[in-house]
């Protein structure tokens, strides 16, 4: 029997590129795998019914002259039809203009984490974009505020573990990045443990990762996590010089990382774990199908990855229809997708006991499964 993944106000199969469909054991065997999410916007899961929603609670006027924005249904539509990264910035800036109070934070986060319960999330490593809020006029405090409460509540509902991590936008002068990265709220942030590193994110070329060597440098002093995208649209030299240059520890997208076999077999060498997002690649056609992804290349040479959603109110699909389609295009074998599980969660920056109950659920689900119980 096949199994279609399916969710409201999207079809997951509305992309006939991606038939997202898989058996429905090997499906189940999937959702049950504890999964650690690295690599999703918060802002990027903003669905278009929320968005409308808070749209006309908070009165904001949303582009009049571009009839995408004249339902969410047409704005769904539009989301099909994305050119580039930046295409698709362009309607991810407008739609978090109607993120106003700490309650509307919270109201995305929390549409976050349901949909992340669904798909059998342990553990969340989340991003956001305070420059994008604070720059018009929504201090750090308000969002920081509505993504802690979804948080906690996401943790004593669901048991899910998560971390916030803030990105800065590699398209606004370095400079402001920086003043960004010094105010008071977000000093007191990485203090306490609230925020528990930093990425890089928005458009990748033409703003190489070393222009913001100081920020990270800093990051690094402070003992902070560190993380930046690279290697999406930007070539292969950008990940070699976030490694190089910024210090991190993790890489984000770094698909492009196969076109160089020297720094493939470095990234392997030092476990270093890349936080691939399927769907997006395609919606944003740095490939043109799935099965274009170098998935098969990287398990392979020992490297390290998750698999993750990034923008999945914008993309078409959570964490689990990643799952799916990378299973569809490479057909996996248990002991595959073990291994990548295993990975995502020793690539993670929570704590020992936390990782040590992820493994042992772990190895509960592909026990289970090979006994014909999942
Ligand atoms: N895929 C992506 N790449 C760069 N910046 C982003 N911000 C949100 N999604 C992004
Ligand atoms: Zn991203």
């Amino acid at each position: 029997m096949l199994c279609y993944v399916k969710r409201s106000l999207r079809s997951m199969c509305k992309y006939f590129h991606i038939n997202v469909m898989c058996n429905s054991k090997i499906h189940s065997f999937l959702q049950a795998l504890p999964k650690c999410e690295h690599h999703i916007h918060l802002e990027g899961a903003l669905s278009p019914s929320i968005l409308f929603t808070l749209a006309a609670r908070n009165q904001i006027t949303l582009p009049q002259d571009d009839p995408a924005f004249g339902s969410p249904e047409s704005l769904l539509a539009r989301y099909d039809r994305f050119t580039s990264l930046d295409d698709f910035l362009h309607y991810y800036y407008i739609g978090m203009s109607v993120l106003v109070h700490a309650a509307d934070f919270e109201a995305l986060a929390w549409d976050y984490f349901q949909n992340a319960a669904k798909d059998g999330v342990a553990h969340a490593e989340v991003f956001f974009d305070p420059q994008a809020h604070i720059e018009r006029g929504v201090t750090y405090e308000t969002v920081l505020a509505g993504f802690t409460a979804a948080r906690k509540r996401a943790e004593s509902q669901f048991g899910i573990s998560s971390e916030l991590i803030c990105c800065f936008l590699r398209h606004l002068p370095v400079p402001d990045c920086i003043s960004t990265f010094e105010l008071e709220a977000v000093q007191a942030s990485f203090k306490s443990g609230a925020v528990i590193g930093i990425g890089l994110d928005s458009s990748e070329k033409p703003f190489p990762p070393e222009m913001f060597q100081e920020i990270y440098h800093k990051a690094e002093k402070l003992g902070l996590r560190r993380t930046a995208h690279a290697g999406e649209e930007g070539p292969v030299e950008y990940i070699r010089n976030a490694l190089d240059t910024l210090h991190v520890e993790r890489i984000d997208h770094g698909v492009r990382l196969a076109e160089d076999k020297g720094l493939l077999q470095r990234v392997a060498k030092e476990g270093k774990l890349l936080s691939v997002c399927p769907l997006s690649n395609v919606l944003l056609r740095c490939v043109t199908a799935i099965s274009e992804l170098p998935i098969r290349k990287f398990l392979d040479a020992n490297v390290k990855f998750s698999i993750n959603s990034d923008d999945p109110a914008y993309f078409g699909g959570y964490i689990l229809d990643n799952y799916c389609a990378v299973h569809e295009a490479f057909q996996l074998s248990v002991e595959e997708w073990r291994g990548i599980c295993e990975a995502g969660i020793e690539g993670s920056w929570c704590g020992q006991a936390r990782k040590g109950e992820m493994l042992g659920k772990l190895n509960a689900v592909v026990r289970e499964f090979a006994l014909g119980n999942v």
